[in-house]
């Protein structure tokens, strides 16, 4: 076998036979009922009769409570997810067992009156069909609101508008036209004709996931248990096959919605190919706006522990790291870097004239001076208190010494625009030292550059000295 082939590289030949296989599978599901109605229509006597009231109170009887629990496991999914379909379904379900619970009640008036017995059945599967008719409509509308779900007055309605059923049923069966054929025909009909638009309209629809896949062969077995019951007659072996399959259909759906309480609670959403990949998507956004944000912080948090937070210029850790790096590529490239020492002259005073705040102020305004000064790939740090260095990669004395110069004069003339007190007079002490020139180690350079510092404040400050 060859290990390389991957899912989803199969032979689209394959690919489609297999589909039109699976889909024929879920059609013969559907439909393996038929084989038994016929099996029965053509080969059973219709007179042979199982009348078993015990039997009949006791296996309606467990429908009824599997009706309830289903009812109730609806009802759960409704609250939680407010999707319509499975209103509908909660409400299918309640008028089914509400209207066929008499069905099963009545079973021992069956010698009293047959069609107060018997039209309770199609009555309860004409309702479930329309309400499962009016579900499948409502596929995939807008959920309803929380205030909607619990709004007991809605469900009070529906649970008289089920016993106005029953009424109605009892009414017709002590009528005239109780006997009429056309009376359980036109219920158990109506049944099968609802069932099959549902089934119909989710095959137009291409409703197709697999939740909706179980609706649609519960549906189908609904309609050919109705079948079954119009070709049936009370108490015979058709008759009691289309409890089966009626059973069936109704333990399958029932599956489906366990199927959905376990999961996402919304009967249309649940399993659904889109819905998977949607979720997919949206958690892949999540996911990568995640990282985003992660590296921002990130970045955030490198800049801070890399800055001044007074100025902005690089820190001191940060300006050594630079210059270890610099003295590595110069020593690579053989290529020379300067760098500059520098400190405010008497700041001191300029804090006790005008108090910290304004010093602070100096600060910052001289870091964005010297900016403007220097070449963009110059770098500017501050090492401590008034004290900055620049780093002036591939950059000899010389030129150092214009640059130096430069920052110099810069922060002479310099007219601090956020300082508000005049003719605040602010100078700069400069030492320069070379790479190569004053040492190859970053502490000889240091210390060059530093001791040149000094001496510029020695010979009266506001000056660039380079030896
Ligand atoms: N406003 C402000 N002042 C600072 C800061 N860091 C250090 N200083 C002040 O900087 C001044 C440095 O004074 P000194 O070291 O005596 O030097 P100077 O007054 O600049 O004199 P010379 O360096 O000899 O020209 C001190 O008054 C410090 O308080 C700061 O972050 N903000």
């Amino acid at each position: 076998m060859d290990m390389s082939t991957k899912i989803g590289e199969q032979p689209e030949a394959i690919r489609r036979v297999t589909k039109l296989y699976a889909k024929l599978l879920i059609a013969g599901f559907a439909l393996s009922p038929i084989v038994l109605i016929a099996y029965l229509y053509f080969f059973q006597d219709p007179a042979l009769k199982f009348e078993n009231h015990l039997f009949h109170e006791m296996a309606i009887a467990a429908a009824t409570l599997e009706g309830v629990f289903v009812t109730y496991v609806s009802w759960r999914c409704y609250q939680s997810s407010g999707e319509p379909l499975l209103r509908w379904l909660t409400l299918a379900f309640l008028g089914f067992t509400a209207i066929y619970a008499l069905h099963g009640a009545f079973t021992g008036m069956a010698h009293h009156n047959i069609w107060l017995f018997l039209l309770y059945g199609p009555a309860s599967r004409l309702a479930m069909a329309i309400l499962l008719l009016i579900g499948l409509l409502s596929f995939n509308q807008e959920a309803d609101s929380p205030g909607q779900r619990a709004a007991p007055r809605r469900w009070l309605i529906w649970i008289a508008a089920f016993l106005l059923v029953n009424i109605l049923v009892a009414i017709l069966a002590y009528s005239p036209i109780a006997g009429n054929p056309v009376v359980r025909l036109t219920m158990e009909g109506g049944a099968l004709a609802f069932s099959a638009i549902n089934v119909t309209l989710m095959l137009i629809g291409r409703i197709r996931s697999p939740l909706m896949t179980v609706f649609g062969i519960s549906i189908t077995m609904f309609g050919l248990s109705s079948l079954a019951f119009i070709l049936g007659r009370p108490w015979n072996h058709m008759w009691w096959l289309a409890h089966a399959i009626f059973a069936g259909g109704f333990f399958f759906l029932s599956y489906g919605i366990i199927q959905a309480f376990h999961t996402t609670r919304s009967f249309a959403k649940v399993y659904s190919q889109e819905e998977m990949v949607n979720r997919l998507a949206m958690a892949m956004v999540k996911t990568e706006s995640a990282i985003q944000e992660l590296q921002r912080s990130n970045q955030m948090l490198a800049h801070l522990a890399s800055t001044d937070p007074l100025t902005g210029a690089a820190n001191r850790r940060h300006f050594i790291d630079r210059v270890d790096a610099e003295i590595a590529r110069a020593k690579r490239d053989n290529l020379p870097f300067s760098l500059l020492a520098l400190d405010l002259d008497n700041f001191k005073s300029i804090n006790d004239h005008y108090g910290h705040q304004i010093g602070d102020e100096v600060l910052q305004g001289f870091v964005q001076q010297s900016l403007d000064a220097i070449r963009p790939y110059d770098s500017i740090a501050r090492m401590g208190g008034e004290e900055f260095m620049i780093l002036l990669p591939q950059t000899t004395m010389d030129v150092a010494v214009t640059i130096g110069e430069r920052v110099r004069s810069a922060t002479e003339n310099a007219v601090f625009e956020s300082i508000l007190i005049p003719k605040l007079a602010l100078t700069v002490s400069i030492g320069v030292s070379q790479f190569g020139h004053d040492g190859t180690s970053i502490d000889t350079i240091f210390r060059a550059a530093d001791e040149r510092l000094y001496r510029a404040k020695d010979m009266g400050r506001n000056c660039v000295i380079t030896a």
